[in-house]
């Protein structure tokens, strides 16, 4: 499998105006770089759809992986999942069941997170909640499979079979 590069972007109110510390971005580099991702970009924006859809535009087209945190919830200013849908090509309604299935175990509120996953291009886009609780809950429960899903995304013909 080659390896996949990345980009991390966190959508938050707080922190974009530093009034909060990331640390969910940096838990999501942790992770991806223990499956031996290379992270290309990071970056923090507020909770603005169309900032969000450029963002995505704009990463999809240099990473084979992008994944978000934050704003997956009910709040007004929650717009990620609307945002992503919105320039996604093929959504994969499996990666955000499985989040939110498995995310019961550790908390009723899993059900909350609106997260979606797709495909743009040859490049996947996968959300995740704020919390850097949620983030290492939800990503632990997905991390396996993501470096298959983007070789399919890259019309690879790992086999499905197992
Ligand atoms: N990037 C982050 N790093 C650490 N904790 C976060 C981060 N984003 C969110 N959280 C925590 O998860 C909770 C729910 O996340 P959510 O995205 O709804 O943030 P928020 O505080 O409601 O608004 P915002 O982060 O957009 O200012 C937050 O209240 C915060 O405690
Ligand atoms: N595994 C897991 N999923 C979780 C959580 C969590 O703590 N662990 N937090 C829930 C909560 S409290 C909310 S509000 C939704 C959306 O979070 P967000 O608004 O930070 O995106 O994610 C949910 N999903």
């Amino acid at each position: 499998m080659t390896s996949i590069t990345a980009a991390v972007l966190t959508i938050s109110d707080k922190g974009s105006t530093g009034q909060r510390v990331d640390e969910g971005g940096p838990a999501i580099c942790e992770l991806l770089s223990g499956i031996g991702a290379e992270i290309l970009f990071t970056e923090i924006i507020p909770d603005e759809k169309e900032q969000i859809k450029a963002r995505l535009i704009a990463m999809t087209q240099k990473v084979d992986l992008v994944i978000t945190t934050g704003g997956t919830g009910l709040s007004p200013r929650d717009v990620t999942p609307d945002a992503t849908l919105e320039v996604i090509d093929k959504e994969i309604p499996g990666i955000g069941e499985t989040m939110r299935a498995e995310g019961l175990r550790a908390t009723r509120r899993s059900m909350l997170s609106r997260a979606v996953a797709g495909t743009r291009g040859s490049s996947l886009i996968v959300n995740l909640p704020g919390s850097v609780k949620a983030v290492r809950e939800n990503l632990a429960v997905i991390l396996d499979v993501l470096p298959h899903a983007i070789e399919k995304i890259k019309g690879g013909t790992s086999d499905c079979g197992r």
